[in-house]
């Protein structure tokens, strides 16, 4: 493909395409059902409000996308990339302005403010109503509504659960094919009666007849807004990611985690893998870590250590219900990747690289002068030229980043050279093991098993990442982010603590998963990680399997159970012994610190608070002043 053919489709300006209504446009499925008469009636009453030139129901067929990625590439949308490099496969630019998720953006409209808790905005519902009514009437004219029906699980699983996004944005039609499950089979389950989650997305652009359309449209003011009591999101001004793509971070985990406290399961923020062991033995492992922590690349690890093996099942979210066995088993609700570009290269993950062959959306990454892509990390030098995030000629010494820190790669996990031949089994795979973890620089060792499950959800509640690596072991310059949900819980985390804790109390004892906190980032005095990481986390993985199957024993301390040096798997390492001893040291005068800032955190829920973490809290204080 010529340069001139790639970059002349890149213009901000180009004409949509015609405006007639084409077949297909307006017709809905021949699907018929007692369900079915709330669905039209809210797309009735959504369009009535956003005033679109069309309807679209999508039917989630191979022909229906291919036709909606070519109109993207004829409007200037999407930028195709150069088949011999990347078959199937284009680039999307954000509006600079519009390229993260938006926390100060996202609110809880609960009806009572109590139920969003100290955690999220609080908002109520009927002074949000009124102001999203503003902003929805007539933002979608000139526009497509495309209605676009999406299971997240398997169809019809019974830990699956289905909704209904409405969108203006062809990007965001594209992007929820590839993270959830989307087609006419949902409509036949709404039609059937079936419960479903209602959400709206508008970039809030409107057309004026005749005006030329943009590349990105969004509008400068944005609303993510979260009615866990009608189970609904509305979402107007942003197109980007989390913001638009209402499956997966609005529904699979806000929403989500309100339906879980009331049905008795748990939506988190976790990845789920299968970890083989040399003889062959299967372990399931889900693990929570925040946002850039790691999820990613743990979920594809590829184990430096000879006999193990891992498969993928998830890298972001994960659906666990109490089983009558006693167990918990665990569903990764989505279809697709939507991992962070940057850092993502042949030497860190090599399984994210193979996945990204092709079929492929990519965001805000740069563009090469072949039609391939690049971002920082894929390669170890940089390419002499590049067109950068912004569609600006980019060398090594422009001084800037050629693609964007949260640019993303958009991917079906198909696509997973070592996907788990199973990884859509509606009824999930049965946990054995459940980590916690973050970024931190100082204090948490490399790895700690709980007690037991209280003691786990304490591990849990404490989590902590250091906002940036600068601000290393100044306790004070952390952010708590329990379990990794501070973005993503939909109501009280005091509560969800406390949820927690009762979902324990549904397990058999000897069948709950084990508890583990672990942590990638710990540094030496000269800022150098001390621990090798990526594949070689598997040597801690190593070192849990086997506790779970009691073949070694563990060292109490006041924060937990270490390990014992001689029980883990280092050979091939070049690991100094005093960086051995470092990894593994617990600072008392820090952990106390520590234990003042998680009683300050626990304070902000009031009565919220399950008394069985101040409990842990009192005992962890107690352990530390005996020592
Ligand atoms: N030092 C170190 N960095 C890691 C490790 N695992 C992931 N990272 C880095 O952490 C960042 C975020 O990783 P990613 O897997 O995308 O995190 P996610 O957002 O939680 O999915 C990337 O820059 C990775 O290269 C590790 O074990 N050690
Ligand atoms: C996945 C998203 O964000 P993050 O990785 O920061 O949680 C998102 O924007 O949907
Ligand atoms: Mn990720």
């Amino acid at each position: 493909m010529a340069l001139a053919d790639i970059f002349s489709s890149t213009s901000r300006t180009a004409a949509p395409a015609a405006r007639a209504p084409r077949p297909g446009y307006g017709v809905r499925p021949a699907v018929d059902g007692p369900g079915l008469a709330e669905l039209t009636a809210w797309v009735d009453q959504v369009a009535a409000l956003t005033q679109p030139d069309r309807i679209h129901w999508v039917d989630g067929s191979a022909a229906e996308n291919d036709a909606l990625l070519r109109e993207m590439v004829d409007e200037g949308k999407l930028i195709k990339l150069n088949p011999e490099w990347r078959p199937g496969s284009y680039l999307a630019r954000s509006h600079p302005g519009d390229v993260a998720r938006l926390e100060s953006r996202t609110w809880i409209a609960s009806e009572s403010e109590e139920d969003a808790g100290p955690t999220n905005n609080w908002i109520a519902p009927a002074e949000i109503r009124e102001t999203l009514n503003g902003v929805f009437e007539g933002s979608m004219r000139g526009r497509t509504l495309y209605v676009v029906p999406f299971s997240m699980g398997a169809v019809g699983g019974p830990l699956s659960h289905i909704g209904v996004q409405i969108t203006d944005s062809a990007y965001a039609v594209a992007s929820i094919g590839v993270m959830t499950r989307v087609g006419t089979a949902v409509i036949e389950q709404i039609a059937q009666g079936a419960p479903w989650v209602k959400t709206v997305h508008s970039v809030g652009a409107p057309l004026a007849p005749g005006q030329e359309d943009v590349a990105w449209p969004c509008n400068d003011e944005k609303y993510i807004v979260h009615f866990p009591d009608t189970l609904e999101v509305w979402s107007f001004g942003s197109g980007y990611g989390g913001n638009a793509i209402l499956a997966k971070k609005c529904f699979a985990l806000r929403i989500a985690s309100v339906i879980g406290r009331d049905e008795g399961w748990l939506a988190e923020h976790m990845l789920l893998i299968r970890v083989i062991d040399p003889k062959g033995r299967a372990y399931h492992v889900a693990a929570a870590f925040p946002s850039a922590c790691g999820k990613t690349n743990l979920a594809m690890l590829r184990p430096t250590i000879p006999g193990w093996r891992v498969e993928t099942l998830g890298d972001d979210i994960t659906w666990i219900r109490p089983g009558d066995d006693g167990r918990l088993w665990a569903i990764n609700p989505e279809a697709g990747f939507f991992g962070v570009a940057p850092g993502t290269g042949e030497s860190t993950n090599v399984t994210a690289i193979e996945t990204l062959w092709g079929n492929t959306i990519f965001t805000n990454v740069a563009l090469r002068p072949d039609g391939d892509v690049w971002w920082e990390g894929l390669t170890d030098e940089a390419p002499p030229h590049l067109i950068d995030w912004e569609g600006k000629p980019w060398t090594p010494a422009s001084g800037r980043p050629a693609a964007h820190p949260n640019s993303r790669f958009t991917v079906g996990a198909a696509q997973c050279p070592q996907i788990a031949e199973d990884w859509e089994a509606p009824e999930g795979v049965p946990l054995d093991v459940i980590l916690f973890g973050g970024r931190r620089a100082t204090n948490v060792p490399l790895v700690v098993e709980a007690t037991d499950w209280s003691h786990g959800v304490f591990l849990g509640s404490t989590i902590s990442s250091e906002k940036t690596a600068a601000q290393e072991g100044t306790v004070g310059e952390l952010r708590r982010d329990p379990f990794a949900m501070l973005p993503f819980c939909g109501y009280n985390m005091g509560d969800y603590f406390g949820h927690w804790l009762n979902v324990g109390q549904k397990l058999r004892f000897d069948r709950a998963p084990r508890i583990f906190q672990v942590n990638w980032f710990r540094k030496g005095d000269d800022g150098r990680f001390l621990w090798p990481g990526f594949g070689d986390n598997a040597r801690v993985i190593d070192w849990i399997i086997r506790r779970v199957d009691g073949q070694v024993d563990a060292v109490d301390s006041s924060i937990g159970r270490l390990p014992r040096v001689e029980d883990l798997e280092l050979s091939g390492l070049e690991l100094s012994s005093s960086d051995l001893d470092e990894l593994f040291s617990v600072d008392r005068a820090s952990w106390l610190a520590e234990a003042d800032l998680t009683e300050k955190f626990y304070d902000t829920f009031g009565s919220h608070l399950p008394a069985a973490l101040r409990a842990e809290l009192a005992a962890l204080r107690y352990r530390l002043q005996r020592a």
